[in-house]
This record gives C-alpha cells, structure tokens and sequence, in this order.
C-alpha cells in the first residue's frame, strides 16, 4: 500500500573544543570555542539529515558518509544534505517541512535562523516557509548547559515529489 505522507526524526550532538566559529543551518557563527567532528560539525544539518533518511528507513547519517571515510574530512554538511534529497527525490519523495530545534547556551542562534533557513531550503528546493530553526538554552543544565557541546532536534514530513 502507498502513502502519502512519512514522518522522521533526528538528533546530534558534537562537543565543543578549540576554535573560533561553529557552523549551523551552512552559517558560519563566530564563537569562542569550534567542534570536534570529522566533517564541518554541522548539528543542524546533520540532524535533519538524520530526519530524512529516517523518514524512508534508509539508515543514518554514518552509514551513508562513515566518518573513518576520508572523504568527508571538514565536509561542508550543505553537501551531505543535498546529497541526502537527491535519495528522497529519487525515491519519489521530497521534504515537505522541517523543524529544527538547536540546544546549546551560546551562541545565540536567533540571530541567525532566517540565513538558516535559506540554505536549508535551497538545498532542499523548498520555499523557506516550510522551513524551521529555533533555538533554546537547557537553562544551564547537562553539557549543553555547561557548554560543553551542542544538540540540535529535527523532525520532517516527506511528501510525494
Ligand atoms: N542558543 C540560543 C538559545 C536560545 N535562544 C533564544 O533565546 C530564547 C530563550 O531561551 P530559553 O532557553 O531561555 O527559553 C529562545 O526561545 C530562543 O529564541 C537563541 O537564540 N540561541
Ligand atoms: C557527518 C559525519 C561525516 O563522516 O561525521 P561528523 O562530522 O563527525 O558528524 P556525526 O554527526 O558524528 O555524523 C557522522 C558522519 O556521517
């Protein structure tokens, strides 16, 4: 039986370490401190990633880019999302919204949600209104709290293309 609708969801967490930017939603955030990850550390995309190819049952983000692979080394993660529509598209599915919700003390991320979204979106080829990214503390508490990493939260609906 066909359907016409799939849900997914996402979640990464990457642990701050020695740096001055963070990248989130392809914005690239000055910061005092950067990410420890194999490609560019990107919580956003990687979490709504994860989303997407949860959607299908295609697995996650590590199975399709491992990270002992050297090709991803300081990947721009705008590449692994498009890379991850085109498994939707051709599959006969494409994002119709997404949620993203980023947890860490700083930085403040508000700011810089609607670049976010716009790369998000065209990456996709969606209209930046089905496109979400928001932002809250955990009140300093867990690591996040205490600043040492950062989570984001992702859930999508797959439409038929
Ligand atoms: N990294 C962050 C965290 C939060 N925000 C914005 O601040 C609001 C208040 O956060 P609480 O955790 O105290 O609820 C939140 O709703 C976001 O709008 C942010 O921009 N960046
Ligand atoms: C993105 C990949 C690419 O090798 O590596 P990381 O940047 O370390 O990020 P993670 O969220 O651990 O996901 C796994 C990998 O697919």
């Amino acid at each position: 039986m066909s359907t016409d609708f799939r849900i997914g969801q996402g979640f990464d967490v990457h642990a701050f370490g020695d740096g001055d930017h963070v990248v989130l939603g392809g914005v690239r955030i000055p910061h005092n401190r950067g990410v420890l990850a194999h490609s560019d550390g990107d919580v956003v995309i990687h979490a709504l990633c994860d989303a997407m190819l949860g959607a299908l049952a295609l697995g996650d983000i590590g199975v399709h880019f491992p990270p002992s692979d050297p090709r991803w080394k300081g990947a721009d993660s705008r590449m692994l999302l498009r890379h991850c529509d085109g498994l939707l598209r051709e599959r006969g599915w494409r994002v119709g919204n997404a949620d993203v919700t980023v947890v860490c003390e700083r930085p403040k991320v508000g700011p810089h949600a609607t670049a976010m979204r716009a790369n998000l979106a065209a990456d996709l080829g969606i209209d930046i209104d089905t496109v979400s990214v928001k932002a809250t503390t955990s009140e300093k508490l867990g690591f996040t709290g205490r600043g040492e990493g950062i989570a984001a939260q992702a859930v999508c609906l797959l439409v038929r293309a």
